[in-house]
């Protein structure tokens, strides 16, 4: 069986491929406690792992540490994927391409695939945007804080501002603390993303698909004022793709 795995600053998710069989797959948030993390996974998914691939942004020591307690706890070599100057048909826009985060890559070359030009929005631990054109040339993203992290900052610099309460957020004032910080952070959010979108789409081309994915997309989604193709498992779909020579760079 292959197993793949996405390792993000948060979460972890899984799926485990055998011929013939349906994918299993899951997924839990992790507080880099990589032994009991990889515990709960070998439970999961048993002794018969015969090819293991990771897609970590985990870091160095994270993923030293990650390799040594699959070893342990599966028997099976992982083998780590990370983002190449080139492959699948996709160029990467880095110059020190490795540094591009291997989730941002790989759900890049999976939309790539389906769609052509497109823009990825990741709404994870950090909320990323990335677009690719036609010709499968990155053209470069951003990085901001997802939505925990724009929360998290405001609870770390100030004496008082607090969220109490969970009701939903939405883009409107807010009259209590509570909902200043959500529907603020939420409309931060939207906005950045509608803003690149509505520029983006100058050049790529009107209708270019914009593919949502993360924790948090079916936060963003509603708000968003133009159509979004939410696809949770990008990072996974492009790992299995550029994994088993799918990906082998004409696009579809
Ligand atoms: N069950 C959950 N566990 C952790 N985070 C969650 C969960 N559900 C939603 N989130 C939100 O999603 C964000 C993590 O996004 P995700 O894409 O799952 O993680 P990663 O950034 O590790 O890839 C968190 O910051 C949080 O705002
Ligand atoms: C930006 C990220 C932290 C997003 O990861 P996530 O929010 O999913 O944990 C990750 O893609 C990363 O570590 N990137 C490396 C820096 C870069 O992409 O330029
Ligand atoms: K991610």
């Amino acid at each position: 069986m292959r197993l793949f795995l996405d390792i993000g600053n948060t979460a972890m998710k899984w799926r485990l491929y055998s011929p013939g069989k349906p994918r299993m797959q899951g997924g839990q948030a992790h507080r880099r406690d990589w032994a009991s993390l990889v515990d709960e996974l070998a439970q999961r998914c048993g002794g018969h792992v015969r090819e293991l691939w990771v897609a970590s942004v985990a870091g160095r020591e994270g993923d030293q540490l990650l390799e040594k307690e699959l070893l342990r706890a599966l028997g099976a070599q992982p083998r780590f994927y990370y983002s190449p100057a080139a492959g699948a048909g996709v160029v990467n826009a880095y110059a020190d391409p490795a540094r591009l985060g291997v989730d941002r890559w790989l759900a890049m070359v999976e939309v790539w695939h389906r769609t052509g030009a497109a823009v990825i929005v990741d709404c994870g631990s950090a909320l990323t945007l990335d677009a690719v054109d036609g010709n499968g040339q990155h053209l470069g993203g951003y990085i901001v804080p997802g939505l925990a992290m724009l929360r998290g900052s405001l609870f770390q610099g100030t004496a008082q501002v607090r969220v109490t309460d969970s009701a939903p957020a939405t883009l409107g004032l807010g009259c209590s603390t509570s909902a200043g910080v959500e529907n603020g952070v939420l409309r931060m959010s939207v906005a950045f993303v509608t803003d690149v979108v509505v520029e983006l789409r100058k050049t790529l081309s009107d209708t270019c698909p914009v593919f949502i994915t993360g924790g948090d997309a079916a936060v963003l989604q509603p708000h968003l004022g133009f159509a979004t193709q939410a696809e949770p498992d990008l990072v996974l779909d492009g790992l299995e793709r550029v994994v088993s020579g799918a990906g082998d760079g004409t696009q579809g």
